[in-house]
């Protein structure tokens, strides 16, 4: 990979720098239940305004498809990134438009400002030319520091980058230095545990990836999918039933690869996807038609466990299932904990990734245990598979980065 080109080289003095960040936090009720990214975002903020910038941030928040939504709307952080900065950070209630512009153009040195959501335009998610123009209009550079979205090609990602000065932030450099050292020739056995909600999105990756790890551990949402493909009812569970051949096609290839897949063989199902809700155990194969699969059983648990401990390598994106609600986190904190102890023992190098996943490290108070914990999952997965991810090919590529330095 060609040297990104680092925004610490760079004079900003007097600039008004636009940075892409990603701030998309897990949330409850409109407020921030775990600030990670907001925290591992604020130096680079402060780094530059230090360094007399101004900053005008740039991110998503959930997925509103390109539409005006307030349950989606990025006011709510800009408290918690005031709170993180000590400084206050004013919220601009758009990210293109007059308003947003005004407000861009009047910014005083070392003046902070965020923007509204990104993904309220359909423009973003198209990597659309004249969204990312009307981006563009509100600074003089521009900085990736958003690892967490490289996998993703939007207007604000890759389009901008290619319209103006553009640089690699410090926590996005930070991430592909340390995924790089532990990830070149990682110790096998590789265990990789899949796992969350973004089923349609992370699929493919797990093909590859049957190529590139020892035992795949599929949990959660993704484990539900791969439990359709196998003739299993799923009652009203979250699964992709579009992605039964894909699923299928992942264990041919492992199996044909002698990549070990492990699935549940029990979950726990709720009546309804609610904390406390009333639940029991079940056979993987058995779950009731009005019933759910919040989370991976205790014998699964075990197996996942052991599999962990036959593993030097642990590589991790996506809880076992839906941890947020009691009891349903129980097999994601109980793996956690096994995890974070053999790492501190020194008999297994645990590199975790993505927004929910570093919350429930979080809940599980073993976030120190890990050998490294990334800000990314998508981007995080699609790393491991060992692919270009656009965010930052764009940054490598673009040659009008060197005019400013
Ligand atoms: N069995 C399940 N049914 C429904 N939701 C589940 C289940 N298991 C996990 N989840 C949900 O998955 C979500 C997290 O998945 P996700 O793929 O977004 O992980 P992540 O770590 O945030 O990765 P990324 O950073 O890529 O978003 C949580 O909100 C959790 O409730
Ligand atoms: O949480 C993430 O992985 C990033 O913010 C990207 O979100 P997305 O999967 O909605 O593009």
């Amino acid at each position: 990979m060609r040297p990104l080109p680092d925004i610490r080289n760079v004079d900003v003095s007097g600039q008004r720098v636009i940075i892409r960040a990603d701030l998309n936090v897990p949330m409850a009720g409109g407020r921030v239940t775990d600030r990670t990214r907001i925290a591992r975002f604020a130096p680079t903020v402060r780094a530059l305004t230090d360094r007399g910038a101004s900053v005008v941030i740039l991110t998503h928040l959930g997925r509103p498809e390109g539409e005006k939504n307030p349950v989606y709307s990025t006011q709510p952080l800009a408290g918690v990134l005031s709170e993180e900065l000590g400084q206050e950070v004013r919220f601009v209630p758009d990210c293109v438009g007059q308003l947003a512009e005004w407000n861009t153009g009047h910014l005083a040195e070392g003046e902070v400002v965020l923007l509204e959501n990104l993904r309220f335009y359909p423009g973003e998610i198209a990597n659309d030319r004249n969204f990312a123009l009307r981006l563009s209009v509100h600074g003089d550079l521009y900085v990736n520091d958003a690892f967490s979205c490289a996998h993703r090609a939007h207007a604000s990602t890759q389009a901008i980058a290619g319209l103006m000065p553009a640089y690699a932030g410090p926590s996005l450099m930070a991430e592909v230095e340390a995924l790089k050292g532990a990830l070149e020739s990682p110790e096998r056995p590789v265990a990789a545990l899949v796992g969350g909600s973004k089923v349609s999105t992370k699929i493919d990756v797990l093909t590859n990836l049957t190529s590139k790890v020892d035992t795949l551990i599929i949990g959660g949402g993704m484990a539900n999918t791969f439990l359709a493909a196998l003739g299993h009812p799923m009652g009203s569970s979250l699964y992709e039933p579009d992605a039964a051949k894909v699923a299928r096609d992942i264990m041919a290839r492992a199996a044909a690869r002698g990549c070990e897949i492990i699935l549940p063989s029990d979950v726990v199902v709720a009546a309804a996807f609610a904390a406390h809700a009333d639940n029991c155990v079940v056979p993987a194969d058995a779950i009731p038609n009005d019933r759910m699969a919040l989370d991976v059983g205790p014998e699964t648990t075990a197996r996942i466990i052991a599999a962990i401990s036959r593993a030097r390598t642990l590589l991790w994106n996506g809880p076992l299932g839906a941890f947020e609600l009691e009891p349903f986190g129980a097999a994601t904190f109980a793996v956690a904990r096994a995890a974070a102890e053999r790492s501190m023992a020194g008999r297994l190098v645990s590199i975790a990734g993505g927004g929910d996943t570093v919350a429930a490290l979080n809940g599980a108070g073993v976030t120190e245990g890990f050998s490294y914990v990334s800000t990314a999952g998508g981007a995080f997965l699609e790393w491991i598979e060992g692919k270009a991810l656009p965010g930052i090919e764009i940054l490598t590529r673009n040659s009008t980065s060197t005019r400013v330095a």
